[in-house]
């Protein structure tokens, strides 16, 4: 059985349940609690085909209707100073000054051009009515109206155009200078900072583009539309009762219509209307398994295991059960969401026939004249339209004004890891001869996380030394190098670095002086060329040190057989945009519409994207490390920290790679984690051994072993698999 809106047919019996009451109410009218306010409700649930319908119902609301519109006028006063802000902002543009001027008045010019119009087009029909009436017409007269009457629907024309043509210059102009503002509000956030949701969610709030409308650009557009909207309405309304003040009824009408329209539509206007909090929810097990199997059919990173899995008969069989038991039922929630909202009825038709009836009860002196009645009538649609523009613009106002006032909140984000003061290295040859690093009884716990991911550790590492941490998965060994280049900063304990406490060093000289290969490195969706490059900024224009760089990690030669070689995108930031007829589809002509010539001209490939392997990418990210660390002779990094950079090479590039960094990291301090024993742990000047958070054993590979604990146990059973 299919249940629609009243619960009452559904299987509980019942139309609406209450499920839950809250009583937040409060009498305080303080500011504070009216922003918090929120009135006592309950939940009506409804059943819309497949779907739950949750809506919460306020109990008392005429009671406390004004409490929201309170709330919702005051959140928009709070937002007024950064609105002033913005405009500042916008005006100070170079080059946007004159635009904005020249925008504004076209807007005003075009908003009083309809009350204009209404003038003229009151007299063209006074005219008409006169001739009506009298069989004479002021030819003057009406030659000069007819002229005014078509100069306001040209005017109207060119206020237009010179809108949209000021409009494209003026938002890229604020485009170009809002994505600058938005970039560095993003780049300045450090790793802690950056994965608070509450602080994702406030950037993407402010870096919304619609259709290449930045929030300023719409925030602008929308108050010069608000004000360019009311004053049309002003100026029609004056206009339309001094042109019908001649007549006994005239002003009265035009007032009743006017108003009667002003108020069915202001009733819509989202700033008067609280609005309606629900949620829809399907429970449906057949339209959720539906669901699931389009979308498993649909993306692409599922069709490599459904092809080798021959999943294409079984899906399509348990796609036409689960469609068969849903029925018609299978509705997505657009289709109900549209059923929610009844349009508001128009009353003219109402005010017309009163008038009407005016007229049959004094048929000698009619107290309103058929031209005038055609007159308000036309205006009334001009109103409604204009009404239609306020709320269309109006809709979610708060909204697009708190994001105004993020804009300029999200550039005063703290950040977690505080700044340091003092420079590094106060010379160079500090760096050159590698730097010292030192824990003293470091515990740390990750942000939110309820364990420790180290506790207690402390150990030395000399300038020019090569350290390696050794122990299990989760034992911490990562950790400590992100805590080196302070991702994070530890709860407890020192860390030092060239005998400074790293936390009083200014951060961009500690990273600058730090080299660092992450496990989960990424690349980044730029081209190779510059995945490379970006590892030393400074230096990122030498297209030499990129290819040296590349061939020392062992990606030059794959690299240079791309077809593109060093500038491929493994992702393109920018698809190909293809016109709306879908590949497949039949035309008028009988063409079926393929788009293989067209990709073939312009040299897109059917897939965009490159595929490299594991080890590919992590000698992409070996290369980078190298452009920093060891390319160039004069390097400003004193310690390279590595976590784990071999995982993905097979062995041959493994031994390539090991050699490779020996032989090129000179006298710098080395730090390397590692689950493999071996290549690189017999050179070390330290091991540490890592189990369960802390340091379990220290030393060298000979004092390791003659120790003949844990790491001896592992390195003899890493030994035996090559026996
Ligand atoms: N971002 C994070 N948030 C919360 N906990 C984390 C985070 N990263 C790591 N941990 C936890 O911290 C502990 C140490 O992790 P770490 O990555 O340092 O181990 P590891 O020795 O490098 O392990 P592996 O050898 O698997 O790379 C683990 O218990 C892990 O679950």
């Amino acid at each position: 059985m299919v249940c629609r809106k009243d619960d009452s047919l559904c299987r509980s019996g019942t139309k609406y349940h209450s499920i839950g009451g809250a009583s937040r109410s409060s009498s305080c009218p303080s500011r504070q609690h009216a922003l918090l306010y929120r009135p006592q409700t309950h939940i009506k649930r409804s059943r819309l085909g497949v779907w739950d319908f949750y809506e919460e119902i306020e109990v008392d609301r005429p009671r406390l209707a004004l409490a929201p519109l309170l709330a919702k006028l005051r959140e928009l006063v709070d937002c007024l100073p950064y609105l002033v802000r913005v405009f500042k902002d916008v005006l100070s543009i170079p080059g946007c000054a004159p635009l904005v001027l020249i925008y504004a008045m076209a807007q005003l010019g075009d908003a009083l051009v309809p009350a204009i119009a209404i003038w003229f087009q009151g007299q063209l029909l006074s005219i008409t009515q006169t001739a009506v009436e009298t069989r004479t017409v002021d030819k003057e007269r009406l030659l000069r109206i007819a002229a005014g009457r078509i100069a306001c629907t040209t005017a109207g024309f060119f206020f237009e155009r010179i809108q949209r043509t000021v409009e494209k210059p003026l938002n890229a102009h604020i485009r170009r200078w809002w994505a600058l503002h938005c970039f560095h509000a993003y780049a300045r956030l450090d790793y802690p900072t950056y994965n608070k949701t509450e602080v994702k969610r406030q950037l993407q709030d402010t870096t919304d583009d619609y259709y290449g409308q930045s929030v300023v650009w719409r925030t602008l557009e929308l108050v010069t539309d608000i004000v360019s909207i009311i004053t049309r309405l002003v100026a029609q309304t004056l206009v339309l009762v001094q042109v019908l003040r001649g007549q006994p009824d005239g002003p009265l009408l035009a007032v009743l219509t006017l108003s009667a329209e002003a108020v069915v539509y202001a009733a819509r206007m989202p700033v008067f209307q609280s609005a309606r909090i629900w949620l829809a929810r399907t429970v449906n097990d057949d339209f959720m398994k539906m669901k699931a199997w389009k979308n498993v059919v649909r993306d692409s990173s599922h069709r490599k295991e459904f092809v080798a899995g021959n999943l294409g008969e079984h899906a399509t069989a348990e796609f036409k059960k689960a469609s068969e038991r849903v029925g018609d039922k299978d509705a997505d929630w657009s289709e109900w969401e549209d059923q929610l909202y009844w349009p508001i009825p128009s009353i003219w038709a109402m005010i017309q026939i009163i008038f009407t009836f005016r007229a049959a009860q004094y048929p000698a002196s009619i107290p309103i004249s058929l031209a005038s009645l055609s007159l308000v009538q036309d205006a009334a649609t001009k109103f409604v339209w204009s009404f239609h523009a306020i709320i269309y613009r109006t809709r979610g106002i708060e909204h697009q004004l708190t994001a105004v006032k993020k804009v300029y909140e999200v550039v005063k984000i703290e950040n977690m890891v505080a700044e340091g003061t003092i420079p590094f290295p106060e010379e160079a040859s500090q760096i050159r001869s590698g730097v010292a690093l030192e824990f003293r009884n470091v515990s740390f716990k990750y942000p939110e996380a309820e364990k420790y991911a180290l506790r207690n550790i402390s150990f030395s590492v000399g300038p020019g030394e090569l350290c390696v941490i050794v122990g299990g998965n989760g034992s911490g060994k990562s950790t400590i190098l992100k805590l080196v280049t302070r991702l994070y900063d530890p709860e407890e304990g020192q860390i030092l670095f060239g005998g400074h406490d790293i936390r009083t060093l200014k951060l961009y000289d500690l990273r600058q002086a730090i080299s660092v290969l992450f496990q989960d490195y990424t690349i980044f969706p730029l081209s190779i060329r510059d995945n490379i490059a970006m590892g030393d900024p400074a230096t990122s224009y030498d297209d030499d040190r990129v290819r040296l760089a590349a061939r020392l990690a062992g990606a030059e030669t794959f690299v240079d057989k791309l077809p593109e070689g060093f500038n491929t995108y493994l992702d393109s930031p920018v698809s190909a945009e293809y016109s709306s007829t879908s590949e497949g589809d039949t035309l008028l002509t009988g063409r079926k519409v393929n788009y293989d010539a067209l990709r073939a001209a312009a040299g897109v490939k059917s897939t965009e994207a490159t595929a490299l392997s594991g080890g590919q990418q992590q000698r992409l990210a070996v290369a980078r490390t190298f452009m920093r660390s060891i390319v160039q002779e004069d390097s400003q990094v004193g310690l390279l920290l590595f976590d784990e950079p071999s995982a993905a090479l097979d062995p041959a590039a493994e031994h390539d790679l090991f050699e490779r960094l020996q032989k090129l990291r000179g006298n710098k301090t080395m730090v390397f984690s590692s689950h493999r024993f071996g290549n690189l742990t017999k050179h070390a000047d330290l091991i540490l051994y890592m189990d369960e958070s802390g340091i379990v054993e220290s030393g060298t590979h000979g004092a390791l072993l003659k120790s003949d604990g844990e790491y001896a146990r592992l390195w003899k059973l890493q030994a035996q698999a090559f026996i």
